[in-house]
């Protein structure tokens, strides 16, 4: 094998950080700094580069964001740490009781973050030293499938942190809701089966063996807990969330600090009336104390939290 000199290692490096940078402006930040034509020429480049020195390919080329393998299956994965489920609640009052049962429990009042829910399919992503190791599926909360291959091809997770830490975090893998109308008209055309939600087409591409699949898909994320958080400092929720920014992660910028019920409450009506405009599906909203030792304090029933609530909207009146 033909092996590169010192300058088409340093232009493979070179390609690769700006090819990094631009996709994480365009896919985590959706604010892209240059046309995709000057991507896509750089691209091209990098491609030629590790076609000719194979030794050249990283694993957080953007190359590898294309898939290419078939999996036999998928393992079993333990979370260390069980993805809990959360206490639905369905009007004022009972967000009411809530906040009545978080102050009692707690001898003051408290702030809450308001987040939206996203209708989408809960992942944890592990990283060791910076590097993506692990994605898995929430499965039951304590058992999941393991789908890091799939994961890798989602252009929104990072493959390698802005620091090399390790740690563990959990949010939703979601498909817009302008890629599941393409996807559906494509299907139609093929006569296949169309998928009936976004929801189900993102947990339908997931769960496919062939990586090739999953990665012509256009799924996103946000994530929202940091659940082992390595040398991460946050003693709340809403800080936690410019954590995740900070790391190269993808969050939802709508999230708010509620110091009162009623504001929460002028969130849940705000963003059921914005819910049809936003370009991905939501379920409704989800509510948490937002202090981390008050979150301790208050702790968990056997299955959520007693410190979280996801308020969820009335069923959307079917299109007329
Ligand atoms: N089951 C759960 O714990 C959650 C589910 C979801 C969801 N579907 N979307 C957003 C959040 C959030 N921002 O916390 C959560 S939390």
């Amino acid at each position: 094998m033909a092996v590169p000199s010192t300058e088409v290692q340093q232009r493979a490096e070179e390609l690769r950080t700006t090819l990094n940078q631009y996709a994480y402006e365009y896919y985590v930040k959706d604010q892209p700094s240059v046309e995709d034509y000057v991507y896509d020429r750089l691209y091209k480049e990098l491609v030629q580069l590790e076609t000719d020195y194979p030794q050249l390919v990283t694993e957080d080329s953007p190359t590898q964001r294309v898939g290419g393998i078939v999996l036999p299956g998928f393992e079993k994965v333990i979370h260390d740490i069980p993805l809990y489920s959360l206490n639905d609640v369905f009007d004022k009052e009972e967000i009411i009781a809530f906040d009545a049962r978080v102050q009692k429990a707690l001898g003051r009042a408290v702030d809450y973050v308001c987040e939206l829910k996203i209708d989408g399919l809960s992942i944890s992503l592990k990283y060791e030293n910076g590097r993506f190791v692990r994605g898995a599926t929430r499965g039951d909360g304590t058992v999941g499938e393991n789908i890091t291959e799939n994961l890798k091809t989602v252009k929104s997770i990072p493959l390698k942190l802005k620091e090399p830490v390790s740690l563990e975090v959990r949010g939703e893998c979601y498909m817009p809701k302008a890629s599941f109308i393409r996807l559906n008209q494509v299907r139609e055309e093929e006569g296949l089966e169309v998928f009936a939600n976004p929801r189900n087409a993102a947990a339908g591409s997931l769960r496919q063996l062939d990586t090739r699949i999953a990665a012509s898909r256009n799924l996103s994320t946000f994530l929202y807990t940091l659940a082992d958080f390595g040398p991460i400092e946050a003693h709340d929720q809403f800080s936690a969330l410019d954590e995740l920014d900070s790391l190269g992660f993808r969050t939802n910028h709508e999230r708010r600090l509620c110091r009162t019920i009623d504001e929460v409450w002028a969130y849940i009506e705000e963003f059921h009336e914005k819910r049809s405009e936003l370009p991905y599906e939501i379920d409704g909203v989800v509510i948490k104390v937002n202090d981390f030792s008050d979150q301790d304090t208050l702790g968990f029933t056997v299955k959520a939290p007693r410190w979280a609530a996801a308020y969820k909207f009335p069923p959307e009146e079917a299109e007329t």
